[in-house]
């Protein structure tokens, strides 16, 4: 089986993120996608305002009529820093018959170099990047062996983010559509993010 891994903090998830992850479901011809919410994301300066457990129930609520998704918790079950190293090695130990392709923004495919063990990591998974409004990808500008190991998907423009989402529910301004109903419902119900 071919995977694609859709890592994220997904605080929270929103449509941005299942646009990227239909767009190498198809144009990649992967047989299944894996949502899998980091624990600590690498890099990231804040932590997340939800909880694992929170950002997993909303990620399971987004995907849960499609037929190839999947919500994965290996990276909060272990705990820690959610390096994708690390993560990789440890599926292909429990999946060996399956091969992985790990999805990332525009934002992530200029990052690369900056990633914990990247040397390894680009000869295990062959990453799909997708255009993300504001973040040019210039592969020119990336080292070649990480270049070769980089394919571009299309995916329609879309100016969204869990920042923005945050935001919007703090000025009290409508995340309908930008997120997926059962979601918005959810955060609505709970209050994370504020009423
Ligand atoms: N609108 C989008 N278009 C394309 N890719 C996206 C989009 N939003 C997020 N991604 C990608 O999804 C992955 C997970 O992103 P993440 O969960 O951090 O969401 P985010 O919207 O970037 O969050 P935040 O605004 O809190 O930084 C990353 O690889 C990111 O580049
Ligand atoms: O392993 C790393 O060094 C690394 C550095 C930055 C990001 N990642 C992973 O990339 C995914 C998207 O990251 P983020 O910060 O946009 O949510 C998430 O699953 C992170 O764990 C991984």
């Amino acid at each position: 089986m071919l995977i694609g891994i859709m890592g994220g903090t997904f605080d929270p998830i929103h449509t941005g993120h299942l646009v990227a992850a239909e767009t190498a479901l198809e144009e990649a011809g992967l047989d299944e996608v894996w949502f899998m919410p980091a624990n600590i994301p690498p890099h990231k300066p804040n932590t997340p305002l939800a909880s694992p457990d929170q950002r997993l129930e909303m990620v399971s609520l987004a995907i849960d009529s499609h037929p190839s998704y999947r919500a994965v918790d290996v990276e909060l079950t272990r705990g820690g820093t959610s390096y994708t190293y690390d993560t990789v090695t440890r599926l292909q130990q429990l999946y060996p018959d399956h091969r992985f392709h790990y999805i990332i923004g525009a934002d992530m495919v200029m990052y690369l170099p900056k990633w914990h063990q990247i040397e390894k990591l680009s000869e295990m998974v062959t990453f799909l990047g997708v255009g993300r409004p504001g973040f040019d990808i210039d592969l020119e500008a990336l080292p070649s062996h990480l270049r070769s190991r980089i394919k571009l998907m299309t995916m329609p423009a879309m100016e969204i983010s869990s920042t923005d989402i945050r935001e919007r529910i703090r000025n009290g301004r409508s995340i309908r559509y930008r997120v997926p109903e059962s979601v918005r419902l959810y955060i609505e119900r709970s209050g994370i993010y504020g009423s």
